[in-house]
């Protein structure tokens, strides 16, 4: 194994994984540089999910390589691939899979409860982070009382709140109306750049991936080139004081 440039917080090299018998991907590699915001961008069934998967180390490739911080990921035992997720990453679904019967708050708190961080300061780092959120007015209240951009927005904090290394953010905007996702979607980029946090944004929607540093995209399972920035405002995001 050749270890990966050191100026990549993440490196993948010729993924190959097969689902079902269909090919997801097919020989992608990939740098992502410490806090930078990568859009994978692709049409349904291009293998985003799948690569996002595979960075996180949810699964191990059928062939290939990932390193993390110049570690091998692919090589790790899953107990030891389920703490890195744990301890270093944070990961945003399209639906934002909250606890019901707990508040916007507790839901946000609970990676830092299941850590066992005090109650006092796992809810004083869920406010902060609900607040730069834009939805800290509604900390108290439950999901059944919240929109579903509010909703989203909750679960992206949950993600955040633990400060990790790399967010992984698979569609988070699939499920909101274009302005609330573009809302949601400026307010987690603005979070993560000021935090130095690396983005991995899965979408098909090339007005989403204008948000990020550089876009790379799939078509099925392979890599068809690299965009740089489409507009002005992912470096409007970077101004945001959040
Ligand atoms: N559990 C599964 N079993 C069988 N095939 C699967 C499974 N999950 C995904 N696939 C197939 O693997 C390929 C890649 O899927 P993947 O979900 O990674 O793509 P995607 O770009 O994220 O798509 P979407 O935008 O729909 O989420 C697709 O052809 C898909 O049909």
């Amino acid at each position: 194994m050749v270890a990966p440039p050191d100026n990549d917080v993440l490196w993948a090299r010729s993924l190959h994984h097969t689902l079902g018998g269909t090919p997801a991907l097919s020989g992608v590699s990939l740098g992502v540089r410490e806090g930078e915001i990568l859009a994978v961008t692709g049409p349904r069934g291009s293998g985003k999910t799948t690569l996002l998967r595979a960075l996180s180390g949810q699964l191990v490739a059928d062939r290939g390589e990932v390193w993390f911080n110049s570690g091998p990921v692919h090589t790790l035992s899953l107990v030891q691939r389920e703490r890195l997720r744990r301890d270093r990453f944070g990961w945003i679904d399209p639906e934002p899979g909250l606890v019901p019967e707990l508040t916007a708050w507790e839901n946000t708190a609970l990676p830092l409860l299941l850590r066992g961080l005090s109650h006092r300061k796992a809810k004083a780092a869920a406010t902060e982070w609900l607040d730069r959120l834009d939805i800290g007015g509604s900390a108290r209240k439950r999901p059944h009382d919240l929109t579903q951009s509010e909703r989203q927005r909750i679960a992206t904090a949950r993600a955040l709140v633990t400060t990790p290394s790399v967010l992984f953010a698979d569609e988070p905007t699939a499920t909101l109306h274009r302005a609330d996702g573009a809302q949601v979607l400026r307010t987690l980029t603005a979070a993560a750049r000021s935090h130095r946090i690396t983005v991995l944004l899965a979408t098909h929607d090339t007005e989403v991936a204008g948000l990020a540093d550089r876009a790379v995209t799939l078509v099925d399972g392979r890599r068809v080139g690299t965009a740089s920035p489409t507009g002005s405002e992912g470096r409007a995001a970077c101004s945001l004081s959040v």
